[in-house]
């Protein structure tokens, strides 16, 4: 978060929560929700749990959820689960907060406004205590996004990840995705439209915050806080472009890499083959063409201090 982002809302009691929970998001985390929820309730904030049992859960129990009882809907869960329940606010009826415990495998969103997923008191304090700040929100399709969406290669790997192995393995289940897709995808040329100008990529990722696929910078200015996108166009493709960007990702060098352009944009069509899948916080939320824009939707983000 930026330090000039105004903090709209730090409550003066402890919040009320609904807890939605994915316990399928991560790897035995079940422990640390269970803590985080204990120091919830000595911090003195009134917390209901609910366990999803499907896909589609956490966005229909944040749909529902009423502001005459909870202050904020939190998604115990990886991005997914949070772009869920970040869809599932959107179809309420106005009025929660949007919290999260990261339970997930990647985590990018923890990432992104400074929360460590293994520091449990940080996790509570923020809950209970925390600043909600004015977050801008994107739309891929309609479908809204907090983090990032992207078309191409990693859009087919999200599709395609092994959901058994990356239970075992967590983050490395992408990476030998990622090898696998390398070598079997064909790297169509996508079209995007930015704003109004034409441009082309084998890889496209529409950056709302900083970070992509764990604690790695790949659009460095972009921002939660304002109405607009970080749109990084990959041109290479086969192995070798997989293992330079592969590469640079971790380094934080993928933006300074000569042929990579990052542009900011409010508007985008990304055309190229029809169905395609579009990935957006992790999960497939659209499929190609897709329009996705940032305008005035906005949500309130719970952070730490
Ligand atoms: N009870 C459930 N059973 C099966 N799938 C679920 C359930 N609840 C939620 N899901 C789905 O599980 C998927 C993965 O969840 P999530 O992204 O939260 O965890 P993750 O993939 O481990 O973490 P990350 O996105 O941080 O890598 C999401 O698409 C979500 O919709």
């Amino acid at each position: 978060m930026t330090d000039s982002a105004a903090a709209l809302c730090v409550p003066t009691t402890p919040r009320r929560v609904l807890v939605v929970h994915n316990p399928t998001a991560g790897r035995h985390k079940q422990r640390r929700l269970l803590d985080v929820i204990e120091r919830l309730e000595l911090l003195g904030c009134a917390v209901t749990s609910k366990q999803t049992g499907q896909r589609g859960d956490a966005e229909d129990f944040a749909t529902q959820a009423s502001p005459d009882l909870y202050d904020a809907v939190i998604a115990a869960g990886g991005d997914g689960t949070v772009n869920e329940v970040l869809n599932g606010l959107g179809r309420g009826s106005g009025g929660l907060a949007l919290g999260v415990i990261p339970l997930g495998t990647a985590n990018v969103l923890a990432c992104e406004i400074g929360l460590d997923p293994r520091n449990l008191d940080q996790i509570a304090r923020a809950i209970a205590f925390g600043p909600a700040r004015h977050v801008h929100v994107a739309v891929a399709n309609c479908r809204r996004f907090l983090l990032m969406a992207g078309a191409g290669l990693d859009a087919h790997v999200v599709a395609g990840v092994n959901v058994a192995l990356k239970r075992r393995t967590g983050k490395l289940a992408y990476v030998v995705e990622s090898l696998k897709q390398a070598v079997g995808y064909d790297f169509p040329k996508l079209g995007i439209r930015a704003d109004g100008v034409e441009y082309e990529g084998r890889m496209v990722v529409a950056c709302k915050g900083r970070f992509y696929g764990g604690p790695f910078i790949a659009a460095p200015d972009a921002s939660l806080e304002e109405p607009m996108l970080e749109v990084c166009i990959l041109p290479n493709s086969g192995i070798s472009g997989v293992l330079r960007y592969g590469l640079a990702l971790p380094m934080g060098k993928l933006s300074e890499l000569p042929e990579v352009q990052v542009i900011s944009a409010r508007t985008l069509l990304i055309t190229g083959p029809r169905g395609a899948p579009v990935q957006g916080d992790g999960d497939i939320v659209a499929r190609l063409p897709a329009e996705i824009s940032v305008g005035n939707d906005t949500v309130e983000l719970i952070c730490p201090e």
